[in-house]
């Protein structure tokens, strides 16, 4: 029988939690240097298989239904905010999909741009004459009014605070492992959770009572969702539907905003490039939806940031059944992470990928499953054609509007669990001279 992956140097009690804990996906880049496509780790408590590169991707997205259940890493989201997709295997699972690729498509966006331009452009104008803007911060709340605009068509603002502290110590519980599970018993929390099941619930019943005639939205979608044997999904789930935009995309989606930001004020001759763009594409004071799709630098930068600084840069998941994978025995039962960006910084995918080139051709890197800022597989992000539009509108808006300038020094990446930018991560916005 094969024996069991080595595991990586650590510290005592630690492990590896430090690094996992900060600049977790340069971690998984040196590790892999070090160690192979498969290995442990541990983070204080947590023991994780690590499995990465490319054959690794590829055996998430030809084995991964078989071999891994995301029970104990996404559990969490399913029973606290009835969030069901990311657990479902097999065929309810490709039902539940199919019904929510349709409440969060590119479609929606287009027709509701003038709404989600509108929303973008308040919370912009907000960031004009800051001297320490708090990039992250700013960004999230810039993501939830657009994201919750797009698909609900609903303003979330009087909730974010509740939404985004209750989201994340979801997360921290469930996928972070930072927290043990009792913290989801607080009082605190659980009047959050509460007022946020309530507001879907009341969102739902609200549409259902005026339906708006417009094209249908996630909230119709959960409304008149049936599951796989024809039955109406319970409240619950049907409530997790119409929360999904928020909850999968208010840190991934601002996370790649803060990192554009940054990227751009640090590469001026990417910055100038963009900037040619978008005045050429720009009617006046009106970006038609049309024009986004004609931005080929803008939308190089958002691939490279993608590719550079990937918000979600692993599949966590569990071993349903034992298997092999490059001559070692991953049993069933264990914690594995799959670090699907893993090859984004290798030279034999991405040829000197230390630098940041907006001309890379992503498109045969996604072909070939080593371009995955959206993990491969079943599993896949439901959300990644709308946040590439979204990205490339949002900050089309926000060069045309304003100057950003970001201090000289690296970033210090902190996991969250995500990596971002950290909170600290403060630029300042000057508005743009008159065009
Ligand atoms: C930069 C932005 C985003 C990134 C990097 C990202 C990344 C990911 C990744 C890596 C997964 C796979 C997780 C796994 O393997 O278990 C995922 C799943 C998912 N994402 Fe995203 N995401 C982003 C934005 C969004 C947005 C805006 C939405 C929707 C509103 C969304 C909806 C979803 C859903 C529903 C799933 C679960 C799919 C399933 O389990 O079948 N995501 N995302």
């Amino acid at each position: 029988m094969n024996p069991s992956p080595p595991l990586a140097p650590g510290l005592p009690v630690l492990g590896n939690a430090l690094r996992m804990m900060g600049d977790v996906q340069q971690f998984l880049v040196d590790t892999y240097r070090q160690m192979g496509p498969v290995y442990r780790v541990r983070a204080l408590n947590q023991a994780f298989v690590i499995m990465a590169g490319e054959r690794a991707n590829r055996f998430l997205l030809e084995r991964g239904d078989e071999v891994f259940s995301s029970e104990v890493s996404f559990g969490g989201l399913n029973s606290e905010f009835g969030m069901r997709v990311h657990v479902l295997r097999g065929r309810p699972h490709r039902h539940l999909r199919k019904v929510l690729a349709t409440g969060l498509s590119r479609d929606l966006l287009a027709a509701r741009w003038d709404d989600v331009t509108a929303a973008t452009e308040r919370e912009l104008a907000q960031w004009r004459g800051q001297r320490a803007l708090p990039v992250v911060d700013r960004c999230q709340r810039l993501a939830a009014a657009q994201l919750s605009v797009a698909f609900t068509g609903a303003n979330s603002a009087a909730r974010f605070a509740t939404l985004r502290s209750a989201f994340e110590l979801v997360l921290d519980v469930t996928i972070a492992g930072k927290w043990p599970a009792a913290a989801l018993k607080l009082p605190a929390y659980r009047r959050a959770r509460a007022e946020i099941l309530a507001f879907a619930r009341s969102c739902l019943a609200e549409r259902a009572a005026h339906p708006t005639g417009g094209p249908a939205d996630l909230l119709d979608r959960a409304n008149e969702a049936k599951d796989e044997n024809g039955n109406p999904y319970p409240l619950e789930v049907r409530a997790g539907m119409a929360l999904q935009g928020y909850f999968a995309g208010i840190n991934t989606v601002a996370y790649l905003y803060s990192f554009m930001m940054y990227a751009l004020a640090r590469h001026p001759d990417v910055r100038a490039r963009v900037l040619a763009e978008v005045d050429a594409a720009y009617d006046g004071d009106r970006l038609d939806f049309e024009r986004l799709r004609g931005l080929p630098a803008l939308h190089g930068l958002v691939l490279e940031t993608l590719r550079v600084y990937p918000p979600a840069p692993g599949s966590a998941r569990t071993v349903l059944e034992d298997f092999d994978f490059e001559g070692f025995r991953i049993e069933r039962g264990k914690r594995v992470l799959v670090a699907t960006s893993v090859p984004h910084q290798l030279a034999e995918h991405f040829p000197e990928p230390e630098l940041f080139d907006i001309d890379r051709d992503f498109a045969a890197g996604r072909r070939a499953s080593v371009y995955a800022p959206f993990s491969v597989g079943s599993h896949t992000c439901l959300g990644a054609g709308m946040t590439e539009v979204l990205a490339v509108a949002t900050v089309a808006m926000m060069v045309r509007r304003l100057t950003v300038t970001a201090p000289d020094r690296p970033l210090r990446i902190t996991a969250t669990p995500g990596p971002n930018p950290g909170r600290r991560f403060a630029v300042t916005v000057a508005g743009r001279p008159k065009i």
